[in-house]
């Protein structure tokens, strides 16, 4: 298909909601259009995996999503033969789908792959954009439609678990943080329906929480809790209550921290 017809009529109001912070959008149109993988970083909850649904509905494309983890095995994205009703059948994975159906596959926590994985992504990743399928023999080409977006979180990195330089050196890469103030009020308020004066008050409480971070806290609160948070309040939860679920308890288990993090929150909602 030549991307010049992609997706060239869409109604941005019937894309999954994501408000751009910066130039994002059009770098990853950029990245889509000139065949380049791309490598998101940021924290946990910031909006990056609504950004590429985003993105890949804009674009009018298929996304394939997978979330890496220890035991993924390049298997997992290329595929395997399966036994179906008493046949060997060959089953693509998402990543081989993608490819063959010319759409963009979303590798989430990048870093927590095996290396078997990242070697899979290689070839993908340079200008040949091949896939080897050993298992079947076959060569897949990417079509120009293919991307490869893959994500971390810089915060979890440790020696043990962070990119080659020779596999972060293959994509282009954006930095995502929490979405300035005025932003992530709008966000919060859009995705939970509570009024914007509430949602600026949470996303000012946010600030004060976040600053708290590395003192005794892994990460900052995220935007998606901040969600949780509005969208309980939005619902009758009392504004404490919703708060100690949603702002405390999933991001420690110290009783001095979260003791801490309410302290903030009596200070902002008595
Ligand atoms: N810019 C944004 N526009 C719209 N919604 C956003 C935005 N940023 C954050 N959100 C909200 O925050 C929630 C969490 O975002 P998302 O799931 O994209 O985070 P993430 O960065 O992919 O997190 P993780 O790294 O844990 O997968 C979204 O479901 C959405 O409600």
């Amino acid at each position: 298909m030549p991307l010049s017809s992609v997706a060239a009529h869409v109604d941005e109001r019937e894309l999954p909601f994501y408000e751009s912070v910066g130039n994002e959008c059009s770098m990853f149109e950029h990245a889509f259009r000139q065949r380049l993988p791309l490598l998101l970083k940021g924290p946990t909850g910031c909006g990056k995996t609504r950004f590429v649904s985003h993105m890949a509905a804009k674009l009018g494309r298929p996304l394939f999503t997978i979330s890496c983890h220890d035991d993924l095995t390049s298997a997992d994205l290329t595929g395997r033969y399966l036994l179906q009703g008493g046949e060997t059948r060959w089953v693509d994975g998402p990543l081989t789908r993608a490819v063959r159906e010319g759409g963009i596959c979303y590798l989430d926590e990048v870093v927590e792959a095996r290396k078997d994985v990242t070697v899979v992504l290689h070839p993908l990743t340079d200008d040949r954009r091949l896939l080897p399928l050993e298992r079947t023999g076959e060569l897949l080409e990417a079509p120009d439609d293919f991307m490869l977006v893959v994500s971390y979180n810089p915060g979890y990195q440790h020696i043990l678990k962070s990119l080659k330089p020779s596999t972060r050196q293959r994509f282009l890469a954006l930095s995502f943080d929490f979405p300035p103030p005025k932003i992530e009020r709008d966000i919060v308020a859009r995705e939970s329906g509570l009024p914007g004066e509430q949602c600026a008050a949470l996303v000012n409480l946010a600030a004060s929480l976040r600053a708290m971070k590395g003192q005794d806290l892994e990460e900052g609160v995220s935007t998606r809790l901040l969600v949780y948070c509005a969208t309980l309040i939005a619902a009758g939860v009392p504004i404490l209550e919703a708060a100690r679920a949603t702002l405390v308890e999933p991001l420690s288990d110290d009783a001095d921290v979260q003791e801490g993090l309410m302290e903030a929150i009596h200070a902002t909602f008595g």
